[in-house]
């Protein structure tokens, strides 16, 4: 587990209870919880925005957004200029959304994996890093 980042995470009431598991499984990090701090009904962009916002200002490195698609804390995510928001439901996406598209933000699908996958790909993408090269030209191409 990369440790020494400032790391931003937030959850709906779908993602509450992963979020909990997976801010302790980074603790070796600087963690700035955004909520939702229960399961009771909440609406996913009232928690992605202020994760968003704290990446995006470079008051944290990384982004932790969970919810039960991940659809709808990407789509809001990624409506800031200076996120890349990834959804990935196994490792490897995880790693290729950090080598290939320098994501900044990794989403969590809580309702269609594993506790303990979602750990694992939190893990992977906050150790891995970009390739940069031939990648770095297509995401400063991704901005319109
Ligand atoms: O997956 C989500 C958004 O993409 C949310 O976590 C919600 O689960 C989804 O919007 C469904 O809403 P519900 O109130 O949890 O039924």
């Amino acid at each position: 587990m990369k440790t020494g980042l400032k790391i931003a995470i937030g959850a709906d009431h779908a993602g509450f209870e992963y979020k909990q598991v997976l801010a302790g499984s980074v603790q070796a990090n600087e963690i700035a919880d955004f909520g939702t701090y229960s399961t009771d009904s909440v609406d996913y962009p009232d928690f992605a925005h202020p994760v968003a916002s704290a990446v995006e200002s470079g008051k944290a490195d990384f982004g932790i957004l969970v919810c039960g698609s991940a659809n709808g804390v990407a789509i809001t995510a990624n409506k800031h200029q200076g996120i890349r928001a990834a959804i990935c439901w196994n490792t490897e996406l995880a790693a290729l959304a950090r080598q290939h598209n320098n994501a900044n933000v990794v989403c969590i699908p809580a309702r269609f994996i594993s506790l303990d996958e979602a750990k694992k790909i939190v893990d992977t993408f906050l150790s891995t890093d970009f390739e940069g090269g031939r990648h770095a030209t297509r995401v400063g191409k991704m901005s319109c």
